[in-house]
């Protein structure tokens, strides 16, 4: 047995800071529970004259590439894809075991990682790099592998469920609800990848690739965020008994031309307000999994704030720390199915669709006639009352139908005469 492990923990910010303070103050607990005391050998920084509260700067320097070469296990919590990348690929390199929370490199070339842990035997593990804090990654890894997973719908982003959430409950517009978000510390400065689904795209390609022992990337992912939703589409969704969440996707469908494969996507839908998915609040996290054995089945927690995080972080850092007091590694996601990622056209989901059109004799009908010529099958109709008495609103939810058709049907609808406008179009998804 070892006597100690050297940990080499590279980046000291949100995250990197709390995991340094509980490698510190848990040491007996963690040294107890892997069998061999966990030392901290350093930490890699940009700027060594920044103070960080409860880290001691000795053990802070700029040299990540020498850190990395003496550690056991090295903690990757800078972010991005270089250097983290090459860092990594370096510290396995040299027999250490990685544990990262680098959801964006994961998604976009985690097979080259994970084929290089493969060759020299060492653990790469990534719980909090999917949904924080919430234990997901090694639950789908591990104790799904008997079961066969048919459908992943995730609340993977603090930062648009809670602005989402805001804009249900106070009426807030996009932009006042994200201000409040970075003011609380959830969104960034710059928003981006939150709000246009970047972060959440890399979450579901990692968990599709779980899921279904394929391997997904980032540019598989379809990807829209939540920036064209306005307080109006909120509140309508409540009006019909639904909440608005930006939701990750994964789920095995069938092509067109009976490909057999998996659809992989992030967008805004309408949850009914009674799925367990809607009652997520605030800044928190779900993912909700339907697998063909265990049935339906919720994971909920904090996703995102530097000590749920590290939580994560240190999980796994104790796990690859066993394994190497034990010898030998953990468990690996299977590879095997080579599944296709389907063409986001062939997705089937329910639609509402509102439309303002004049209110004359015969628009029903029209508008009926254009949805039966693309084979899109109406679920109800509601007309409400507009403003202006020669304008009416209707909210046409549909059957399941094709995103292609869908597609051609509104492009249709747009171009008649009667339409004054389609209001919006969101997909239905949980019911
Ligand atoms: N903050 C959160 O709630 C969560 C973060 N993550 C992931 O954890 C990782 C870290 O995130 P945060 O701690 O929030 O980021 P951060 O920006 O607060 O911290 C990153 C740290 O790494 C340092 N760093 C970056 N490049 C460096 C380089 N070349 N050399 C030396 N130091 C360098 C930065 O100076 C900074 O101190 C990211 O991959 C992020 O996606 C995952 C889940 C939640
Ligand atoms: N920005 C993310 C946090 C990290 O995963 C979020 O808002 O969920
Ligand atoms: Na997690």
């Amino acid at each position: 047995m070892p006597d100690k492990l050297k940990i080499a923990l590279l980046g000291c910010g949100v995250v990197g800071t709390q995991v340094a303070r509980l490698l510190t103050e848990q040491a007996d607990d963690l040294a107890s529970r892997v069998g061999t005391p966990l030392e901290l050998v350093g930490i890699a920084v940009r700027d060594l004259s920044v103070e960080r509260e409860g880290v001691d700067p000795a053990l802070l320097t700029t040299d990540a590439e020498a850190l990395v070469a003496g550690a056991d296990v090295v903690v990757e919590v800078m972010g991005g894809i270089e250097p983290p990348r090459a860092l990594i690929l370096r510290a396995i390199e040299h027999g250490a075991s990685v544990v990262t929370a680098n959801k964006a490199l994961l998604a976009q070339d985690g097979p080259t990682l994970y084929a290089a842990a493969d060759a020299a035997g060492v653990d790469l593990y990534f719980e909090a790099a999917v949904a924080g804090a919430i234990p997901i990654v090694r639950p789908v890894r591990e104790s799904l592998a008997g079961d066969t997973v048919r459908r992943v719908l995730g609340i993977v982003n603090g930062t648009t469920n809670y602005v989402l959430d805001r804009m249900a409950t106070d009426g807030l517009d996009l932009d006042q609800a994200v201000k409040e978000a970075q003011a609380l510390g959830y969104a960034e400065a710059d928003p981006t990848a939150d709000v246009e689904g970047f972060d959440a795209a890399a979450k579901a390609a990692i968990l599709a690739s779980l899921a279904f022992h394929t391997r997904v990337s980032i540019d598989d992912v379809q990807r829209e965020g939540i920036t064209s939703l306005t307080a109006d589409d909120v509140a309508w969704a409540a009006g019909t008994g639904h909440v608005i969440k930006l939701l990750a996707i994964a789920e095995r469908n069938t092509g067109d031309d009976g490909t057999e494969g998996i659809q992989v996507r992030v967008h805004p839908a309408l949850v009914p307000a009674d799925h367990p998915l809607a009652g997520v609040r605030g800044a928190f996290n779900a993912v909700f999994i339907e697998a063909e054995a265990a049935g339906e089945l919720m994971f909920y927690g904090r996703g995102a704030g530097g000590a749920p995080t590290a939580s994560a972080v240190l999980g796994d850092v104790v796990s690859v720390a066993r394994h190497r007091v034990l010898g030998g590694r953990g468990p690996v996601e299977s590879s095997y199915a080579d599944l296709p990622v389907l063409p986001a056209e062939a997705a089937r989901t329910r639609y509402q669709v509102r439309l303002e059109v004049a209110d004359q004799p015969g628009v029903l009908a029209q508008v009926a006639a254009v949805l039966a010529e693309h084979g899109v099958s109406i679920e109800a109709v509601r007309q409400t009352p507009a403003p202006d008495e020669h304008v009416a609103r209707l909210l046409i939810t549909t059957h399941a139908a094709s995103e292609r058709a869908l597609a051609g049907t509104v492009e249709a609808i747009a171009g008649l005469d009667v339409v004054r406008a389609v209001v919006s179009v969101l997909r239905v998804e949980g019911a």
